[in-house]
């Protein structure tokens, strides 16, 4: 087998009917014998056992969940900073691109050629004629014309510029002869033809992209009043992680840190730091409470056990727990918290399906209001497969989107969805949002897309 059929058999064994049918492709060996197939219903013990910190209050629905991220973003104290144009890309405008000039700002040549006035033949000056760049030239008087490069200004009095391509020059006669019909004000730009000085170009809340950056330059601005992105440090807990080599003795190697940073990128952050701190309460402390950053995000110790530290050292400060467990599989130990009215926690769970869970539903819409972001109109799509739903909890399932032989586009479910796994996200293009209860084939779902389908990382 070639590389390349290895790797569409890959994705071929993750491609995959969820349905409610044992799956044809046994589990993987390191499933524990009581865990469910991968790609069946979440696990059965989250199912019927709620978790210690979910029986201790209600947790929010995932809809609310996402409300309240954003919520908290949009209520955060704004800073927007003013910085020079080439720092600005992919931030957003805080205030309207408002024209400081005309443009053009000033009546100017569309082509080579002549500028002529009044009615043709025209006598000519010699000479390289009126080029861009320089200041006002010299008026034309009726029945004269003068040459003129694209990008110069129109002298008074002139009607019209002939390209040089429709245009005869005799040189004995000293007279110009048009070769086609000449239109008046034909191949001049006028003075504000594409705006006034004081003009909307774009609302503030536009994303500075680089066509943006060539407006606002063209528009007379050097600098843009711009919202920054937020920043955002990764705090990775657990003393059973390893950072490189392969899983022994019980430790597993950190599948968060190596993530976060680029996905978190790709959300719209700029990423200060990814520390691992293993299970030290006092480190997470001081992590915490030095960090700079907009929004900390920790990856697990969001559950009861016995070295999960993040719900005590946020009720140690005070903090103000906005989302508190999520009515979502995976990922339901996910919080988010304030650390003070511009800082926030993101915390995580450790299982690194649940992990992305989080990054979905909460740090997604936070960092996204807190760059003034417009949410994206919500995309769905039908979904090829039945697939099994929690009976109280929404789901979500990674799928691709296929194309069958009609034509018809689908997302299909992927194998490899339980809480610990990264093998079907990995091979998917977004997250289906299964309504508790879960979702028959053909049925209309609401998907989260992933960075990567827009190709951001290519
Ligand atoms: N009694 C209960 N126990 C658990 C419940 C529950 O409801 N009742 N919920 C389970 C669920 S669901 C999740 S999700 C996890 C969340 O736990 P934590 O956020 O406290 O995470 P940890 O315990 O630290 O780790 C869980 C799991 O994930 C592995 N892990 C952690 N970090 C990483 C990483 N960076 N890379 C790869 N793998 C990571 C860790 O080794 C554990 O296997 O709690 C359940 N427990
Ligand atoms: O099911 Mo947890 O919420 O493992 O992610």
């Amino acid at each position: 087998m070639s590389d390349t059929d290895h790797e569409i058999d890959g994705i071929e064994q993750a491609l995959a009917l969820v349905s409610r049918t044992p799956p044809a492709v046994p589990a993987p060996a390191a499933d524990p014998p009581d865990a469910p197939p991968p790609d069946t219903a979440p696990e059965a013990s989250t199912d019927q056992a709620p978790a210690p910190a979910a029986e201790a209050h209600p947790a929010t629905t995932w809809p609310e969940a996402r409300a309240a991220a954003a919520l908290a973003g949009r209520t955060a104290p704004a800073r927007p900073r003013r910085v020079p144009l080439e720092q600005a890309l992919g931030q957003i405008l805080a205030e309207p691109l408002d024209a400081l000039t005309d443009l053009p700002s000033f009546d100017t040549s569309a082509m080579d050629g002549w500028a002529v006035a009044g009615p043709g033949p025209w006598s000519f000056r010699e000479g390289p004629g009126i080029l861009a760049g320089r200041d006002a030239p010299d008026p034309l008087g009726d029945g004269e014309a003068v040459r003129i490069a694209t990008g110069a200004r129109i002298p008074v009095e002139a009607t019209a510029v002939v390209r040089r391509e429709h245009a005869h020059a005799d040189a004995a006669k000293q007279r110009l002869h048009a070769q086609r019909e000449v239109i008046t004000g034909q191949d001049i730009r006028p003075r504000g033809q594409e705006c006034r000085t004081g003009d909307r170009l774009l609302p503030a809340g536009s994303v500075v992209t680089p066509a943006v950056l060539g407006l606002a330059a063209a528009a007379g601005y050097d600098t843009l009043l711009t919202v920054p992105r937020p920043t955002v440090e990764v705090l990775v807990l657990g003393d059973e992680l390893l950072t490189s080599g392969l899983p022994r003795d019980g430790m597993v190697r950190d599948a968060l840190g190596p993530m976060l940073a680029p996905w978190l990128r790709a959300l719209g952050a700029d990423v200060l730091d990814t520390r691992c701190l293993g299970d030290d309460p006092a480190a997470l402390r001081k992590a915490v409470l030095g960090s700079e950053a907009d929004v900390v995000v920790t990856t697990g110790g969001t559950a009861a056990g016995p070295l999960d530290h993040v719900h005590p050292f946020l009720a140690s400060v005070d903090a103000e727990l906005l989302v508190d467990g999520v009515d979502v599989r995976p990922g339901h130990p996910m919080l988010l918290a304030r650390l003070a009215p511009d800082t926030h926690l993101v915390g995580l769970p450790g299982n690194p399906l649940a992990a992305v869970s989080g990054l979905l539903t909460l740090a997604e819409p936070l960092l996204r209001a807190l760059a003034h972001r417009p949410a994206p109109e919500p995309y769905r799509a039908p979904v090829r497969d039945d697939v099994p739903g929690h009976p109280a909890s929404t789901r979500l399932v990674p799928v691709t989107h296929r194309t069958d032989a009609s034509g018809a586009d689908h997302a299909v479910p992927l194998h490899y969805n339980g809480p610990a796994m990264l093998r079907g996200v990995a091979a998917a293009d977004g997250l289906a949002v299964i309504p508790p209860g879960g979702a028959c084939a053909g049925d209309e779902l609401e998907i989260l897309d992933l960075p990567w389908a827009e190709g951001c990382f290519t």
